[in-house]
């Protein structure tokens, strides 16, 4: 799914108008009314007992406010509305002002005289915002923010722009969801704003799809629709030379599990084979944990120092549980050095650390290596940023420049590739912050490019499917029960849906 900005939004708006044959008023009203049937499908068991506060602007946001208030009124729910003055409207709101009744007028600086519970439906600014609010709305702002019951808000908390950051001090409406029209907006994912967007849900209006086609944006949200295209089912005659033989190198004394689990999540995602390349103590604990991996020993006991890989492996998943100890950071320096330049490879954790420490060794990298740091791991790679989009340019740049792929992880992980797409993902619950989550993603993204999935999709696919595995998880265990090896157990399922299998 695409990702646009407000120039792109409005022509789509516009085309959609002309393509149709439909006035603006007419798509308004197809708009708002599929608001309306969302809150009250999503709130049905609540909101027909409390008050619903309508908070409208002059722009069109305001006009869907006013449409909603009207739909959700002519279904006996309890509204109330506030609309604020102003010398012009737009001629929606206008249309919209005509047919609704009891309208309380606000001025910036008056009471809203909001109720005390219930819903309030946010509706000042959408995505006509052209600067940050100035300081005269903070006290409208802090009344909508005060408000006891929930906040919904229609197309963005009102005062954040599609495509900038907040902070603290702006003002800018803090949202327990966001219902946003057609397309996430890039704002609506950056882990700085998740202060103003509890959560949010894309709704789609119908807007003209040949029009969405024509718009070029570097921003794209992965959804079940754009990948189960990309997912591959397997054939009859397939065997397990076919899906390739996965590598996943790491380990130390005390870390062993991280191996384990990256090796188990290879298997389970697809590939046809697993060796795990670990110290001489991991022996037991791999054999014993999962018989189905084969076991390479380096001659260290407790660190990983030689690398005598062979290199005929499909894939390489490297670094989770390796450590940082000077003999394993020369080992893995020259085991760089000696791959093939089309070796396909996944670098974790420590091996994102000694990179970070040992610069030169970037060099080594194959083209189109996967890196999948957290973000600790990603300041130690490209350096501070000073906020999420500066994140972002500096995370494009520096997967340029080395001709890398970055797995951002984090909430709606990122996906940046040399060519400056970013991919945010859709899947995935805060039961995921917990260790041992990254070595299963390793473990997932080895494994599909194993089976010859070119870089860009293995990291699309993978992070998409470790966030899906959490979900299913995540329904049986609950988000703070979750750990790393529910989501191994959950795969399958992930899998499955993707594929529309049943079990
Ligand atoms: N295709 C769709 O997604 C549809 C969206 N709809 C809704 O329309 C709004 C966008 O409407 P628009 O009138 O362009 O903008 P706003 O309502 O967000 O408000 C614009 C209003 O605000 C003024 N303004 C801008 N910045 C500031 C500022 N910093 N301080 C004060 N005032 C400011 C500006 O001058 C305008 O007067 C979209 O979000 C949807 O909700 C349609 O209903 C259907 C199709
Ligand atoms: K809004």
């Amino acid at each position: 799914m695409k990702i646009l900005n407000a120039d792109q939004l409005k022509i789509v708006d516009q085309e959609t108008i002309q393509n149709e044959g439909i006035n603006s008023w007419e798509l308004m009203e197809r708009a708002s009314s599929i608001v309306t049937t969302a809150i009250i499908d999503d709130y049905f068991d609540i909101i027909k007992e409390l008050p619903i506060a309508i908070v409208c602007g002059k722009g069109n946001n305001g006009g869907d406010g006013l449409a909603i208030a009207r739909q959700l009124m002519d279904s006996g729910y309890d509204v109330e509305v506030r609309l604020l003055k102003a010398d012009r409207y737009t001629a929606d709101n206008q249309l919209n002002q005509a047919k609704l009744e009891n309208i309380q007028y606000f001025d910036l600086e008056d009471d809203l005289d909001l109720p005390l519970e219930g819903f309030l439906i946010d509706c000042l600014f959408g995505y006509g915002m052209s600067s940050a609010l100035s300081d005269e709305w903070r006290g409208v702002i802090e009344q909508i923010n005060d408000f006891q019951g929930r906040i919904i808000s229609v197309d963005m908390p009102s005062g954040l722009m599609l495509d900038a950051v907040g902070n603290f001090e702006d003002n800018i409406v803090r949202a327990s969801k966001v219902y946003t029209f057609q397309f996430p907006k890039l704002a609506l994912l950056l882990p700085e704003n998740s202060i103003f967007v509890g959560e949010f849900e894309v709704l789609d209006i119908g807007l003209d799809e040949n029009s969405i086609l024509k718009q070029g944006t570097s921003y794209r949200y992965v959804e079940a629709g754009m990948l189960d295209i990309l997912l591959r089912s397997r054939s009859r005659y397939s065997h397990k030379g076919t899906f390739g033989h996965v590598a996943i190198i790491g380990g130390s004394l005390g870390k062993m599990g991280a191996v384990l689990m990256a090796t188990k999540s290879a298997l389970k995602s697809g590939c046809g084979l697993v060796t795990a390349y670990i110290p001489k103590c991991g022996y037991n604990v791999l054999q014993i944990g999962f018989p189905e991996a084969m076991v390479l020993l380096d001659s260290s006991e407790e660190k990983l120092v030689d690398f005598q890989i062979q290199d005929d492996f499909t894939a390489y998943g490297v670094g989770v549980g390796m450590g940082k100890d000077e003999e394993t950071v020369r080992g893995f320096g020259i085991w760089l050095q000696s791959l093939a330049e089309d070796s396909k490879l996944v670098l974790d954790a420590d091996a994102l650390n000694i990179i970070s420490e040992n610069e030169h060794l970037l060099k080594y990298l194959p083209n189109n290596s996967i890196l999948t740091p957290h973000p600790k791991e990603l300041k130690r790679l490209i350096g501070e940023w000073e906020n999420d989009l500066d994140k972002l340019e500096k995370a494009k740049a520096f997967s340029n420049e080395n001709q890398l792929i970055l797995v951002i992880k984090g909430a709606n992980s990122a996906i940046v590739n040399p060519a400056g797409e970013v991919y945010f993902n859709s899947t995935g619950n805060p039961g995921m912050a917990t260790g041992g989550m990254g070595d299963v993603l390793t473990g997932i993204i080895s494994s599909l490019l194993a089976q010859g999935y070119n870089a860009l999709d293995a990291a699309v696919l993978g992070v998409y499917i470790h966030g899906s595995a959490g979900d299913f998880a995540k329904d049986w265990v609950g988000e703070t029960s979750l750990i790393a090896s529910d989501l191994i157990d959950h795969l399958a399922s992930a899998f499955m849906n993707l594929l529309n299998e049943s079990e």
